[in-house]
């Protein structure tokens, strides 16, 4: 048997987690055709790779189905509650870096920060009949940090992508989402709460708690790990 190194299996992602390896001297590639979600790894023995969904390598590390995993702090965090229990963080990759925030219409002349937004909420439910509406993938840790700030006058509504047009498409007053460059953010007329950054994230090698190995897997796993230390 081999250990098993989950990566993403497509876009940005993925290209910048094959040249972090190959600068550590170990070559991962896509095979057969480019619908096919096949890869080899070369430069290592022992080792094989898994191209899989970024939002999927959290639980599959979690089922120790994988040994390892390329993947967001993120979607870690959100996906598997009490994480540290479930998987180690190996090393930051140093790419991926996006923030978690809160973001509200910017014609919202007052709301500028967690309290306002409380307050708005509120007299938004008086006049409206029904709570502030945010838009979000990130439902446990966006639940956590307002639980936290002290608001809870809103509801939460599931966003998996195109999060920033809920707004627009008015079936969201807010949103919470990844954020980089701030562009689709601006584009849709959105602001940031100066208090509202739910958590920093960046591309991270993680390994699961709960794999099992055998003694060939621990002698390949030993071996990447002080590959990638170095
Ligand atoms: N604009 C961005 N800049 C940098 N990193 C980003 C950006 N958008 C998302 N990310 C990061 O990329 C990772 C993958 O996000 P994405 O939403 O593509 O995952 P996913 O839900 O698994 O998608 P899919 O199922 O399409 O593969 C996350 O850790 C996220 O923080
Ligand atoms: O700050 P920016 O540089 O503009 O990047 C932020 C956007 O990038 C991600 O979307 P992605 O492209 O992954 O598509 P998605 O909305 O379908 O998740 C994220 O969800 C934001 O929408």
């Amino acid at each position: 048997m081999s250990v098993k190194l989950g990566v993403p299996s497509k876009g940005r992602l993925m290209d910048k987690t094959f040249d972090w390896f190959e600068k550590r001297g170990i070559r991962l590639s896509r095979t057969g055709s480019d619908r096919e979600y096949s890869g080899a790894v070369d430069g290592i023995d022992g080792i094989s790779l898994v191209l899989l969904s970024a939002g999927e390598i959290p639980r599959e590390l979690a089922a120790g189905r994988i040994h390892l995993g390329v993947t967001g702090t993120d979607l870690v965090h959100e996906k598997l509650p009490r994480w540290e229990q479930q998987v180690e963080e190996i090393a930051p990759l140093g790419f991926g870096q996006a923030d978690l925030i809160l973001a509200v219409p910017s014609c919202w002349a007052d709301v500028d920060t967690l309290d306002d937004l409380d307050a708005a909420a509120a007299a938004f439910r008086a006049r409206h009949g029904f709570r502030v509406r945010i838009a979000t993938k990130y439902h446990r840790l966006v639940r956590d940090f307002l639980t936290d700030a002290g608001v809870a006058d809103y509801q939460l509504v599931d966003s998996q992508g195109a999060t920033e047009g809920t707004v627009k498409n008015e079936t969201a007053e807010a949103i919470a989402d990844i954020t980089s460059t701030g562009e689709t953010l601006r584009a849709n007329h959105l602001k940031l709460l100066s208090d509202g950054l739910v958590l920093r994230s960046q591309a991270t090698l993680w390994r699961s708690r709960g794999a099992a190995c055998d003694a060939g897997e621990k002698q390949a796993l030993a071996a990447l790990l002080k590959r990638v230390d170095g």
